[in-house]
């Protein structure tokens, strides 16, 4: 593995990666631990929804300590959707990968199907270290319902990867995109990657939020990844969390 400063610890069964990873920084760890697992028990998504986690697929999880001042985070989920982006789009066949797109927040897409979610988890102990846990779980070999949107895996599309092979990519293009990133300073040029790779740009879209929703013309991201939304009445809103549906 790249990145003579990550260790990795390969699990079975576990409830979830981002809880083994925020669990080990409770106790302690220093960070820049990988753990993947075979198979969670427990996986969490976004929204408090759960991930099925069952053997075949990715489940990785990345726990990094005080990685960039608490402002500078916001932009991280952009830097890690550029990296998982990287690593998915080398285990595609060429056709595949021209369909793959980053859907906003960070989901990617191929074919207008998702394939892989990411979830960010951050805490601060007791001692005053941030813990940040960056959490990722990509469809290999089996796509199942996310009741939300359409789901496609990578066997699907003709990939004959492994998630071993396909984790030891992560790493590489993680560690690549988080060296560009550097702490935020680097936030124009992943801002710039993410858009180019983006799903819908100009195009409607509609957003769930928690109490209503909202349609308008995505209108691109902000510096921090934040959704903005080009309204009817010629007015922009800009909205930090929500589902989208492209019509
Ligand atoms: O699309 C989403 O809502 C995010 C899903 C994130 C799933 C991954 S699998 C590895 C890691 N451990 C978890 O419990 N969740 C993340």
């Amino acid at each position: 593995m790249r990145g003579p400063d990550f260790r990795h610890i390969e699990l079975g069964d576990v409830a979830s990666t981002n809880l083994e990873c925020m669990d080990r920084a409770r106790s302690g760890d220093e960070g820049n631990l990988w753990i993947t697992a075979v198979r969670q028990t427990g996986g969490r998504a976004r929204r408090g929804r759960s991930w099925v986690s069952e053997p075949g697929n990715l489940y990785s999880s990345l726990l990094l300590i005080d990685p960039a001042p608490w402002a500078a985070l916001a932009s991280l989920p952009l830097a890690v959707t550029v990296a998982v982006e990287a690593a998915v789009s080398s285990a595609l066949p060429a056709e595949a990968a021209k369909a793959l797109r980053i859907k906003w927040p960070n989901d990617l897409l191929i074919g207008g199907r998702k394939t892989s979610g990411i979830l960010i988890e951050a805490e601060q102990m007791p001692d005053g270290r941030r813990a940040v846990v960056i959490g990722c779980g990509i469809n290999v070999a089996h796509r199942p319902e996310a009741g939300l949107y359409p789901t496609t895996c990578l066997a699907e599309q003709g990939s004959a990867v492994t998630p071993q092979d396909l984790f030891a990519q992560l790493v590489v293009t993680m560690d690549s995109v988080l060296s560009l990133w550097d702490q935020g300073r680097g936030v124009a040029a992943i801002r710039d990657a993410w858009i180019e790779r983006a799903q819908g740009i100009g195009e409607p879209v509609t957003v769930n939020l928690p109490d209503r929703q909202i349609s308008g013309l995505f209108d691109g991201i902000d510096i921090e990844g934040r959704l903005m939304l080009a309204l009817p009445d010629g007015n922009r809103q800009t909205i930090a969390s929500g589902d989208v549906f492209f019509s």
